[in-house]
C-alpha cells in the first residue's frame, strides 16, 4: 500500500515542532502525497467511524472532485453568530505559521478546511438541532482528495514545542493505513423496512403561506421563503455512509455533502452553488423557480417551457438575480449576468438557474462574499432582513444548517460554498428532512405545499423511502 511514508512525516513534524520551538508559537504542518490507489470515498469515510462525529464529506457536481476529511486537527467553532470574518482571521493566522509540503499547490489539497454555518443564528435554537453548534469549520487530519482522477492523501497536524513527534507520528500513520485499507472496495449500502413519515405542522405551515402571500400582496414584503420539515422513523439506523452512496448514484448534478457533529449528521444534495472563487474569478447562481420533471422526454421539454413561460415563476427568480447582481457587485468588478434564465434539472426537479460570474476585487476574500450573499431571496426572502423577521416570526421550524453556507476554503483563500438545501438531519433510527419554497403575492399554498414534497423526494429516497 503506498501511503504517505512514515519517515517524510516524521520529518515535517520534527520540523514542526523545532520551529514551534524557536517561535513560541504553534505550527501547521500539512504533507500530501499523490497516491497510486484507487479509493472508494464513501468507503474511506466508512473506514473513519471511530472518529464519528468527526468526519466530513464534499462533492462537487459530476462527482470529479471529491473530499472526504476525518478528524479534527483544527476546529472553527461558534455558538454565537455565524462569525465568518472571525473563521477566516484565525484560519490566516494559523497558516502564517506553517509547514506545507509539497510547495506547488493542488486546489482541495493540503491545508483546507470544510465545514457548515446556520442559516439563521438569531433564530433561537431548539433541541433538534443540539448536537451542532452554530456554525463549524473543520481542518481535517486525515483528508482525501480526489481532482482530475488523481487521488491525494493529505495529513494536517498542528503542533507545539512539547508535541512527542514519535507519538504522532504513529497515531496518524496507523489511522492512516486503516483508513486505506481495502479502500479500493466500493461502499455496499443496505436499508431497513420499516419506514413512518410524519408530516411536522402541516396545517400551519399551509396557513403561514396564506398569511404570507397576502402580506406580499399588501405590499408589506415582497418575497418570503418558508420551508418545513418531516420526520422519518425507522427500524434501522441511518448510516450516513449508506445514504451518501444512495444520493451519489441518484443525484449526479448536485453537491453531495455530510457534516459530523456528536451522533448526528447533517447531510443532502443541493443543486444550488452559493459561491466559488478560484484566484480573480468568482462564480455564483440564482436557483428559483420550479416544477416537476417530465416522466418522457417530450413530457420534461413541455413542463421547462412551462417553467420559463410562468409569470410567478419567473417573478420569484427576478427577486433572487436582481438581489444576488447587487451583493456581487459589491464584491466583484466586471460582473456578467445572461438576460434569461435557462432550466437546471436534477432527477426529481427542474429550476429556473442563472449563472453569475465577476472578477473579485483585490480586498475581497471568499467568506467575504459568502456575507454578502447569505441568505439569497433564493432561502430568504426580499428585502433579506424583513424577511429574516417573517420567517423567525412565522415558520414552525429550526432550520438549524438547513439553507446556510456549506462548503470548503483553502489556505489561498479560494473554495466554494453552496447551499445546505434538500437535506436532512440524521439522529439514530429517525432524520428530519426539510424543504422550502419562495412565496410571492399570487402563490398557491397548496401547489406550494406540492412543490415542497417534490423537493423532499431526493432525501426521501436516498433514506430508503419516497412519499
Ligand atoms: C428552498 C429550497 O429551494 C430553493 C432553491 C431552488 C428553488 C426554489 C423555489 O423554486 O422555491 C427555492 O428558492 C429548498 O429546496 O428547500
Amino acid at each position: 500500500m503506498v501511503t504517505i511514508q512514515q519517515s517524510t512525516i516524521h520529518k515535517k513534524i520534527a520540523y514542526g515542532v523545532e520551529q514551534a520551538k524557536s517561535v513560541s508559537h504553534s505550527i501547521l504542518v500539512s504533507t500530501s502525497t499523490k497516491v497510486d490507489l484507487i479509493i472508494d470515498p464513501v468507503t474511506f469515510y466508512e473506514r473513519g467511524k471511530n472518529r464519528t462525529g468527526e468526519r466530513i464529506f464534499w462533492s462537487a457536481p459530476s462527482g470529479d472532485f471529491v473530499m472526504v476529511g476525518i478528524g479534527n486537527a483544527y476546529t472553527f467553532e461558534s455558538n454565537g453568530g455565524n462569525n465568518f470574518g472571525q473563521v477566516e482571521k484565525e484560519w490566516i493566522e494559523l497558516n502564517e505559521f506553517s509547514v506545507i509540503e509539497p510547495k506547488e499547490r493542488v486546489s482541495g489539497v493540503g491545508p483546507v478546511i470544510l465545514g457548515a454555518f446556520s442559516f439563521d443564528p438569531r433564530k433561537e435554537k431548539t433541541k433538534l438541532w443540539g448536537s451542532f453548534p452554530v456554525s463549524k469549520m473543520m481542518l481535517p487530519q486525515h483528508l482525501l482528495t480526489i481532482t482530475k482522477n488523481e487521488f491525494w492523501l493529505t495529513l494536517n497536524v498542528v503542533v507545539h514545542g512539547d508535541t512527542n513527534v514519535d507519538e504522532i507520528v504513529e497515531s496518524l500513520s496507523k489511522e492512516q493505513k486503516d483508513l486505506c485499507k481495502d479502500a479500493h472496495i466500493p461502499y455496499e449500502a443496505s436499508f431497513g423496512k420499516e419506514f413512518i413519515i410524519e408530516e411536522v405542522s402541516k396545517d400551519e405551515w399551509i396557513s403561514s403561506v396564506d398569511t404570507v402571500a397576502s402580506q406580499i400582496r399588501n405590499n408589506e414584503i415582497e418575497k418570503v421563503v418558508l420551508a418545513r420539515e418531516i420526520r422519518v422513523k425507522s427500524d434501522f439506523l441511518f448510516k450516513t455512509e449508506d445514504i451518501l452512496n444512495r444520493l451519489r448514484k441518484e443525484q449526479p448534478s448536485s453537491y453531495i455533502f455530510a457534516v459530523e457533529s456528536g451522533q448526528d449528521c447533517f447531510i443532502g444534495a443541493s443543486p444550488e452553488r452559493l459561491i466559488k472563487k478560484e484566484g480573480e474569478e468568482a462564480f455564483t447562481t440564482c436557483l428559483a423557480g420550479s416544477i416537476a420533471r417530465g416522466n418522457s422526454e417530450e413530457e420534461d421539454d413541455h413542463l421547462g417551457n412551462e417553467l420559463l413561460q410562468d409569470q410567478k415563476n419567473l417573478h420569484e427568480h427576478e427577486v433572487v438575480v436582481r438581489a444576488i447582481r447587487s451583493a456581487f457587485e459589491q464584491g466583484c468588478d466586471r460582473v456578467i449576468v445572461p438576460e434569461n434564465p435557462t432550466l437546471y434539472k436534477v432527477r426529481d426537479i427542474q429550476h429556473l438557474y442563472t449563472p453569475i460570474i465577476g472578477k473579485v476585487k483585490n480586498t475581497v476574500s471568499l467568506l467575504t462574499l459568502v456575507e454578502k450573499l447569505h441568505p439569497t431571496p433564493a432561502l430568504g426572502g426580499y428585502p433579506r432582513e424583513e424577511a429574516l423577521r417573517k420567517i423567525r416570526e412565522i415558520e414552525h421550524l429550526d432550520r438549524g444548517l438547513y439553507a446556510g453556507p456549506i462548503g470548503w476554503l483553502d489556505s489561498n483563500g479560494d473554495g466554494e460554498f453552496a447551499v445546505g438545501i434538500r437535506s436532512g438531519l440524521l439522529q439514530g433510527k429517525e432524520a428530519s428532512l426539510f424543504a422550502g419554497c419562495g412565496i410571492v403575492g399570487n402563490s398557491d399554498s397548496i401547489e406550494e405545499y406540492k412543490e415542497t414534497q417534490m423537493k423532499l423526494r431526493p432525501m426521501l429516497s436516498a433514506l430508503g423511502g419516497s412519499f
